[in-house]
């Protein structure tokens, strides 16, 4: 069975279990949008099956969710951003219209966030730079689950890249992908739907290739995607996330001593540029004559379209959620299923 929630009501439960373990009642709110979004849009890997790392990782100490982010402003085209153990997002919330102005003034903004927690997709980070009008690029590190082409063990995180650009008269142009076969979350939804994975994702712990997610994620590992080149995607986003920032890498990520910590501790890198000094005709034009060339050489679904479908649908007719998703929620939710109930009703 399944039910529909409406995007906002999903926003007031998730920002409730935010609120329940200490989280101050801004970030509360600005992590259950990001949670919800994903999972309106169908990016299931990063949605309410998240919230019980989210709040595992906080009731075992290993985040801490009211952290005051400090912004240190560098240079003219570069902002630091220290997020003192607390959450990537709120990092970001506290820097965005500063990184905006300096890439407004300057053509170009380097933003990097330390000591930060990310256990999100990041589009929900860039695509609102590029709605704005900017060029936006991000990535960040995670946890070392992937395994390098051509090596023994795992050192990668599953590190995702995301792009998002204005384009004229449409939605932009947004794509985010994680540089592992499949996003980590995506072998967890796996395992527990008991659905074995395609050749080429991962390999059990003596690094033979297997399709069974329970293998990968106990002891086993991800292969990174497209072989060597995912590879050494995957290897400048630990550059750029963590020695560039000045967080750690993937294999640093020690939550050992912190049960059910699953919000990897790392760094995120952003890049804003200003396509008002690209050359040429309105690079925004240019960016939507490139949409409708791939349009009629007969892409019929561009990176981010399908997220955009679904949040149409969704914003529209409710989210729907399996009864399993539904009292996996509530088994979190600081209200009784009565309460929770009376919000669906409303
Ligand atoms: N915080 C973290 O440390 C990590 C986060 N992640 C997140 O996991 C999420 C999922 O990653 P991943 O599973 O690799 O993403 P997908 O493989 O599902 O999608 C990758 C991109 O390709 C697009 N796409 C998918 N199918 C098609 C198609 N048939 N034609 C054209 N475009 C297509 C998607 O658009 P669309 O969005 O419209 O489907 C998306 O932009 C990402 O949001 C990522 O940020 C991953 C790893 C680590
Ligand atoms: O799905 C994934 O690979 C991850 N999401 C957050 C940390 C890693």
């Amino acid at each position: 069975m399944t039910r529909r929630v409406q995007y906002e009501e999903l926003c007031e439960i998730l920002a409730r279990i935010f609120e329940s373990v200490g989280t101050p009642h801004d970030i509360a709110l600005l992590l259950a949008e990001n949670c919800a979004s994903c999972e309106r849009d169908g990016a299931k890997s990063h949605g309410i099956f998240r919230m019980k790392g989210y709040v595992d990782s906080i009731r075992s100490g290993w985040v801490n969710p009211a952290a005051t982010p400090r912004i240190e402003d560098v240079a003219p085209s570069f902002l630091r951003v220290d997020a003192r153990n607390g959450f990537a997002q709120p990092a970001l919330a506290a820097a965005r219209s500063l990184a905006i102005g300096k890439a407004r003034k300057t053509g170009a903004c380097i933003l990097t966030i330390r000591q930060s927690h990310h256990l999100s997709a990041l589009w929900p980070d860039i695509e609102p730079f590029a709605e704005a009008g900017l060029i936006a690029l991000s990535v960040v590190n995670s946890m070392a689950v992937t395994v390098p082409y051509g090596a023994k063990r795992p050192l990668l995180g599953t590190n995702p890249i995301a792009f998002a650009a204005p384009a004229e008269g449409r939605a932009p142009f947004v794509f985010d992908m994680a540089t592992s076969a499949w996003a980590h979350g995506d072998i967890q939804i796996a395992r527990r739907e008991g659905r074995p994975l395609p050749e080429g994702i991962g390999v059990d712990a003596d690094g033979e290739p297997t399709r069974d997610p329970a293998r990968v994620l106990d002891g086993g590992a991800l292969l990174p995607f497209g072989g060597h080149k995912g590879s050494a995607l995957s290897m400048m986003i630990e550059l750029l996330g963590a020695a560039l920032t000045g967080g750690q890498f993937s294999t640093e990520v020690d939550w050992s001593g912190y049960p059910g910590a699953a919000t990897p501790l790392t760094g995120q890198f952003i890049l804003l540029i200003d396509p008002a000094l690209s050359g040429g005709n309105p690079f925004a034009v240019r960016a939507s004559e490139f949409m409708t060339n791939l349009s009629a050489a007969g892409l019929h679904v561009l990176p981010g379209e399908r997220r955009r479908r679904n949040r149409a649908e969704n914003l529209k007719n409710g989210i729907v959620l399996t009864d399993e998703e539904w009292e996996q929620l509530m088994t979190l939710a600081p209200i009784p299923g009565e309460n929770a109930n009376a919000i669906l009703e409303r």
